[in-house]
């Protein structure tokens, strides 16, 4: 992070829980993976008979990752959380999980309606022109033909790619392809929408225009998660905002204080100040305890079944 001076310390969390319904329940939700690791310590951990039989097949032993690791939260119909945390905090994990694409290890997940997640449900082609693509996206998030055909000038303006619309997708720039990803899922008005990092990717007008279409959907009373690094556009975007750790929630409060917090903590680690992150984060864990009464949604269904 840029600059020397410490920010600020935020003020102490005020406010209670909104009242409004909730779109999105996590329940103490584990995810694991066991993927294989190439790291000696887990060879030599294992008796000598195995080992040489790993050896023998040219396989590594598989170690476990907690990507989540008893995450429990409550979205509800109006706000924008933006979900910060270092690389590897579990953060792309968490949304696919609210999308239902990654099935829980253990926990519960429960969503009012079929969340798009934004780069995913599109399944675009980048042989196909950006406006075939647009088509196909739209078609795959359960538009008709001729909503598709509707939507197209809309997402092109959106997108704010210009001619471009009409080049092979793969020609785009990892920039270009986020904003035509982002304006394709919006065009679909999803109740529940999931962005991983990519109001980051445009200029400033595509932000503005990104901006307005989030704060439509939340006027009709949908929901948005943000993914992000960066607590600027956390505070300027979202109304809430939880920090991830290590797959856990250190953080779950309005979106300026706790990005204040985890912008103070990545200040200390930028600074090579391990004691002052860790006074930081135990700070921003005592104010921001994560709510652990988590109750279903009246018409929740499970984000695969719902939609
Ligand atoms: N398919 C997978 N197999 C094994 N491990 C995985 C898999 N996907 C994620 N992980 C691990 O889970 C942890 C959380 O990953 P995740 O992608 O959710 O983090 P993130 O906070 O989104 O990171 P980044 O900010 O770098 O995108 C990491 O340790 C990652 O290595």
């Amino acid at each position: 992070m840029a600059g020397s001076a410490e920010p600020a310390a935020p003020p102490l969390p005020r406010g209670a829980e909104p009242q409004e319904p909730v779109t999105v329940l996590v329940e103490d939700l584990e995810v694991r993976y066991r993927p294989p690791s190439t790291d000696a310590e887990a060879l030599g951990a294992m008796g000598p008979a195995r080992r040489a039989a790993y050896r023998a097949l040219g396989r590594w032993p598989r170690v476990e990752v907690r990507a989540l690791d008893g995450v429990s939260l409550r979205a509800h119909a109006g706000e924008s959380i933006g979900v910060l945390g270092a690389n590897g905090s579990g953060k792309s994990t968490l949304l696919r999980s609210v999308a239902g694409l990654e099935p829980p290890t253990s926990g519960t997940v429960l969503a009012r309606s079929q969340p798009v997640l934004l780069g995913v449900n599109a399944a675009l082609v980048p042989a196909l022109s950006g406006e075939r693509n647009v088509i196909l996206g739209c078609l795959a998030m359960g538009m008709t033909r001729s909503q598709a055909r509707d939507a197209l000038e809309g997402v092109v303006e959106l997108s704010g790619i210009g001619q471009a619309i009409h080049r092979p997708m793969r020609t785009y720039s990892s920039g270009m392809a986020s904003r035509l990803r982002f304006a394709i899922s919006a065009a679909a008005r999803p109740d529940i929408l999931l962005i991983d990092e990519a109001l980051g990717t445009g200029d400033a007008a595509f932000k503005e225009r990104s901006e307005a279409v989030i704060a439509q959907m939340l006027a009709a009373a949908g929901t948005v998660f943000l993914v992000s690094h960066a607590a600027q556009t956390v505070e300027e975007t979202c109304t809430r905002a939880i920090w991830l750790m290590r797959g856990r929630v250190v953080a779950d409060g309005p979106a300026p204080e706790v990005a204040a917090d985890y912008r103070r903590w990545s200040w200390a680690v930028s600074q090579d100040q391990p004691e002052r992150a860790e006074s930081v984060l135990t700070e921003a864990r005592l104010r921001w305890r994560p709510d652990r009464e988590a109750r279903a949604p009246e018409t929740a269904r499970s984000p695969k079944e719902a939609g």
